[in-house]
């Protein structure tokens, strides 16, 4: 349950009367998400999601998150932006903690997506890589290549506590992608974590893509390639679909284009995100306790994806 601040409804009314959203209706937490707390909120206008921002987004990182969503959604894209209040302010402070009014977007997230939504959704990110081009801000990816041998070695050896021989598999893929990681490929803003849980959907539609927390500057088809390994496994990283992986690509291609430097490093990048998204799971798996109110994601899940791309990836992407 991701209602880490409890609201009052005293606070909620005092904080909506600074806005020209009318008066409130009702509020409810929102079960899904991990990193933030999240409402429901209807007024006697309209519909919105309030966020509380956590620990994991940096309070000074606000800024360049509101201003992505801003510059996406002034292009069309199906982007939640912050409301501003009367004097035009998007980020608030509510029971101590920074907080934005965002715009409620209708769709649901799809669980086992099908090619034509796979392929609906690499066409989103296609367009909001297009979108992007001429977005003005930087920000570092706070997860991104070079951080992962220092989170590597935070996590140490309490890596085979996770499973027998966990820290020797680990090093040694970080060696092999940090060796191969390309240097000149285009980067731009990216969301970098386009997980089938961030973009809503209806029927193959996508009416929403959401949790730009993660949004940075990087290579741009690295971003391509954690949606590959988000889409295209089941939850376990166990079964891997060709068809999901394909149309997801060529969605993307349709509305972006890649180009043959970018196509021919996908594999080291998806051996990369593979291994981002377990080394920040294995983290939290370390470091969340097993009765925490988080449900702890599974690292192995991304371990399976890393071999498999390992073994995999040239032929996979050709
Ligand atoms: N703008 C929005 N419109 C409609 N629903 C939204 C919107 N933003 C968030 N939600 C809903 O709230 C849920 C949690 O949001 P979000 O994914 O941003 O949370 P989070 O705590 O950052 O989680 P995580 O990083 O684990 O995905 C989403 O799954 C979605 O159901
Ligand atoms: N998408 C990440 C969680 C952070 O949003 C994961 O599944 O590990």
């Amino acid at each position: 349950m991701a209602v880490y601040t409890q609201v009052s409804a005293e606070a909620l009314s005092d904080f909506l009367a600074k806005f020209d959203v009318g008066e409130l209706a009702s509020a409810k937490g929102i079960a899904e998400g991990v990193e933030n707390s999240n409402y429901l909120v209807d007024t006697s206008k309209s519909r919105f999601i309030l966020t509380l921002y956590e620990k994991r987004v940096a309070e000074g990182d606000l800024p360049y998150f509101m201003a992505l969503l801003e510059h996406l959604a002034d292009k069309g894209l199906p982007v939640p932006p912050a409301v501003p209040d009367r004097d035009g302010t998007l980020i608030h402070q509510l029971e101590g903690r920074p907080a934005c009014l965002i715009q409620f977007l209708s769709g649901v997230s799809v669980s086992h997506p099908t090619p034509a939504q796979a392929r609906a959704a690499g066409e989103a990110m296609g367009k909001l890589h297009k979108a992007a081009e001429d977005f003005p801000l930087d920000r570092p990816n706070s997860m991104g290549v070079a951080e992962w041998q220092p989170l590597f070695e935070r996590c140490g050896r309490d890596l085979d506590g996770i499973a027998p021989g966990l820290y020797d598999r680990a090093g040694k893929a970080l060696d092999t992608i940090l060796a191969a990681w390309p240097e000149d490929l285009p980067t731009s803003a990216i969301h970098a974590d386009l997980f089938p849980d961030n973009v809503l959907m209806l029927g193959n539609r996508v009416t929403g893509l959401i949790d730009f927390y993660f949004a940075c500057t990087d290579i741009r088809a690295y971003d391509l390639a954690v949606m590959h390994g988000a889409w295209a496994f089941d939850g376990k990283g166990e079964n891997f679909s060709a068809e999901i992986g394909a149309a997801l690509i060529e969605g993307y291609t349709a509305s972006f284009g890649l180009s043959a430097a970018e196509r021919a490093a996908l594999p080291i990048l998806a051996e990369g995100a593979a291994l981002r998204f377990f080394l920040t799971r294995a983290w939290d798996w370390l470091n969340t306790p097993a009765d925490a109110l988080v449900t702890r994601k599974d690292p192995l899940a991304y371990m399976r994806r890393l071999d498999f791309y390992a073994a995999k990836g040239d032929a996979l992407f050709a």
